[in-house]
């Protein structure tokens, strides 16, 4: 069965399209916080952000040396030192004719010097004066005010992510917080009679829960707040409690497990009776049957529970639509080509996904492979892989050599 009988979704919708439908509907949070800089990773910037100072704020050494003027450059010239000029102790004088400062790194270069030599390249007389072993260029070895950011101008924009280059920015022109916006509370509910958590015996049938622990890595790595509900059997009342207690008090509701077509598959049925389903059934594999919607406020992503179909469908569909709603811009994930090694086997219908292993051949081109067998319930070969080879719907098997689109593994998220 591939239809979704109240009309919203009948065919499984090709990968971009519900890409598109997700991001159409799904609004950034709006509430906003002021946050401590060690507090800021993986935030989001909610504001612009312009420098009220320069950076550097004055020219200064960029090497321990000596400063001087230009016009003294000569062969045979010697120079007096009239004063040592460290880091944090601007010299209040001026460097005159056929003078010189002592100066070392990050010092303010004094008024009249507008050359810097290392001390590398000088030689210092038995009377302290100095000559040069080899001439600098006129301007070298300084580091103008302002080359960094000037006084002034943006240094970035609403909808930033937030990381360590970024944050020390802020931190470089002087910010101890910033205004971000709230992080989404993401509810994550396993479902499944046959799900026991990591830590306790199996009992026959039974098998452990991974996927609360792999969508609770991927959320925690992404930035959101994660709110682990656990795990619910396959019943729809027990469905239906629990997504009207996740719906009140979070911004979303991810759930794995029981959105196909089974007998004991109740997700879908439950989303449709207590909220809206925008969408069920991804042309992607793995992920197929995965269920959008939405509970009064609160985003519903209903994901397949076989364990790669998990971490496909979060990487293609979850992980866009909350960006989005942390208040990101969009960031499509990198697409390289690359040319595959050993062929792959496929059907057309679905865009796969497949489990690769991206490097480079001998002659330096890019080449992937296979990380071997591709059943959706083979968790194990995410850990060997580094990219998703991404093989286009109506494409059928490829052959060895072919080049293929890859996304490797941005270490964002995985
Ligand atoms: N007749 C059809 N059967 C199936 C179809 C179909 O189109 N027609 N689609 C298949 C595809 S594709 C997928 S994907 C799965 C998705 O099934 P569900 O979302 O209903 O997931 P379950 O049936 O509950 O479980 C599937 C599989 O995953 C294991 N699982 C579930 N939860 C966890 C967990 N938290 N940790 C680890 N493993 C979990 C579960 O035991 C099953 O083995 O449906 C196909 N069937
Ligand atoms: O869509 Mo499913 O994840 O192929 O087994
Ligand atoms: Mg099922």
């Amino acid at each position: 069965m591939d239809d979704c009988s109240d009309g919203h979704a009948g065919q499984a919708l090709p990968v971009a399209a519900a890409r598109e439908r997700l991001s159409a509907l799904v609004a950034p949070v709006t509430d906003t916080e002021v946050v401590a800089l060690a507090q800021l990773p993986g935030r989001v910037l909610a504001e612009a952000v312009s420098s009220p100072i320069a950076v550097p704020g004055a020219d200064n050494s960029a090497m321990d040396g000596y400063a001087l003027r230009a016009d003294d450059l000569a062969e045979d010239v010697r120079l007096e030192v009239i004063a040592t000029i460290y880091a944090g102790h601007p010299f209040q004088g001026q460097v005159g004719p056929r003078q010189a400062v002592r100066i070392f790194t990050g010092a303010p270069v004094p008024e009249g010097a507008d050359t810097v030599v290392m001390q590398e390249h000088v030689a210092v007389d038995p009377d302290g004066r100095i000559g040069f072993t080899r001439l600098p260029r006129p301007g070298d070895n300084i580091r103008p005010a302002g080359e960094d950011i000037p006084l002034g101008a943006e240094v970035m924009g609403p909808g930033t992510l937030l990381r360590a280059a970024e944050i020390g920015v802020l931190a470089s022109i002087g910010h101890d917080r910033a205004l971000v916006y709230r992080r989404p509370r993401v509810a994550v509910l396993a479902t499944g009679d046959e799900l026991v958590p990591p830590g306790q015996p199996l009992a026959p049938g039974q098998i452990h829960d991974s996927n609360s622990a792999t969508l609770g890595a991927m959320l925690w790595r992404l930035g959101v707040e994660v709110v682990d509900l656990g795990r619910a059997g396959d019943d729809p009342q027990t469905l239906e409690r629990l997504f009207r207690d996740a719906a009140a008090r979070c911004d979303a509701i991810v759930t794995s497990g029981g959105v196909s077509v089974g007998d004991a598959d109740h997700v879908m049925p439950t989303l449709k009776r207590i909220g809206e389903l925008h969408l069920w059934k991804i042309a992607m594999r793995p992920g197929r049957p995965l269920a959008f919607g939405r509970i009064d406020r609160c985003w519903f992503f209903g994901l397949p529970g076989n364990p790669v179909s998990v971490m496909a469908t979060f990487h293609q569909i979850v992980q866009p639509a909350l960006q989005r709603m942390m208040g990101m811009a969009p960031r499509p994930p990198l697409t390289l080509r690359a040319t595959l090694q050993g062929g792959l086997r496929k059907k057309p219908g679905r865009t796969e996904f497949s489990r690769g292993i991206l490097g480079h051949g001998e002659d330096g081109r890019l080449v992937v492979a296979s990380a071997g067998r591709q059943g959706s319930g083979i968790l194990s070969s995410m850990i060997r892989a580094n990219c998703f080879i991404v093989v286009p719907q109506d494409s059928g098997s490829l052959e060895d050599g072919a080049e293929v689109d890859v996304q490797p593994f941005d270490g964002f998220v995985w």
